[in-house]
């Protein structure tokens, strides 16, 4: 059974105060939560804020990042480095967010390398795939994702995979507030993890595929009650504690 992962992508947002508050909330609604590994993204800036709440919380929060460049140190303006991820305690590091891909033209090939990076660094991708509504129309979806999962398998063998979290986020799901059926979303989920059972079943069997895109405390059971969708990656509802962790603990029960 793979154990389910929730976590919070904050993207632009935030302030002390907002990190704060809402780490503060969120200890407060996890506490004594199992079965589920609850992590959050903040944006660069609060990574430092975020880890000592963190390491005052009475609940287990993991604490992640929403990027990394791929130069280790030196003359790379305005990066950060896996190290630094690791100095202020975070694991769970997203990379490839569709946000990123199209705002900052990152490539499939550019993505793979940072995920070569952090595995280096012994840090944990949280690689991001998934398909625009024109591909969606155009019944690429499934292709997309295994071009985007391929470019990581093609360089690094499939046994990267072990240990790193895929998160399916359809583009046109993303703060849209039009989220894919669960049933969809399991259909796809399934179709990525037959993909890399074609190179290895085991590592098909034991990798997260988390499901990005409009998840609500409202729909959050529906997707943790399918078989192949093990968490979520949560945008909006993650700034919110009470919706970010009604989500986690649906997770939870779904996964007993
Ligand atoms: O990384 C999170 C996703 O982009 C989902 O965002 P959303 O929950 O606001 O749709």
């Amino acid at each position: 059974m793979r154990h389910p992962v929730v976590m919070g992508n904050w993207k632009l947002n935030g302030s002390k105060e907002m990190v704060s508050n809402l780490l503060k909330g969120l200890d407060a609604e996890l506490k004594g939560l199992e079965g589920v590994d609850v992590a959050v993204a903040p944006p660069a800036m609060y990574l430092d804020l975020a880890e000592q709440l963190i390491g005052k919380a009475e609940s287990k929060i993991i604490l992640g990042a929403q990027n990394v460049d791929v130069n280790a140190s030196g003359a790379f303006t305005g990066d950060i480095s896996p190290e630094m991820l690791k100095d202020f305690g975070a694991s769970h590091i997203i990379i490839g967010h569709s946000e990123r891909r199209d705002y900052h033209n990152e490539s499939d090939e550019f993505v793979a390398k940072k995920f070569a990076f952090l595995k280096e660094h012994g840090l944990t991708p949280v690689l991001c795939i998934g398909e625009s509504e024109a591909q969606n129309e155009a019944g690429e979806t499934v292709a997309v994702c295994a071009r985007q999962i391929d470019a990581v398998i093609n360089t690094q063998g499939v046994e990267a995979l072990e240990g790193a979290i895929i998160a399916y986020e359809p583009i046109w799901a993303i703060g849209t507030g039009k989220a894919a059926t669960a049933d969809d979303a399991q259909r796809i989920h399934a179709a990525i993890r037959a993909h890399i059972a074609e190179k290895s079943e085991e590592v098909a069997k034991k990798v997260v595929i988390q499901y990005g895109g409009s998840v609500k405390p409202e729909n959050a059971a529906a997707y943790f009650a399918q078989p192949d969708i093990d968490g979520a990656l949560v945008g909006g509802a993650a700034l919110d504690a009470a919706s970010f962790a009604a989500i986690a603990k649906a997770a939870a029960e779904a996964k007993k």
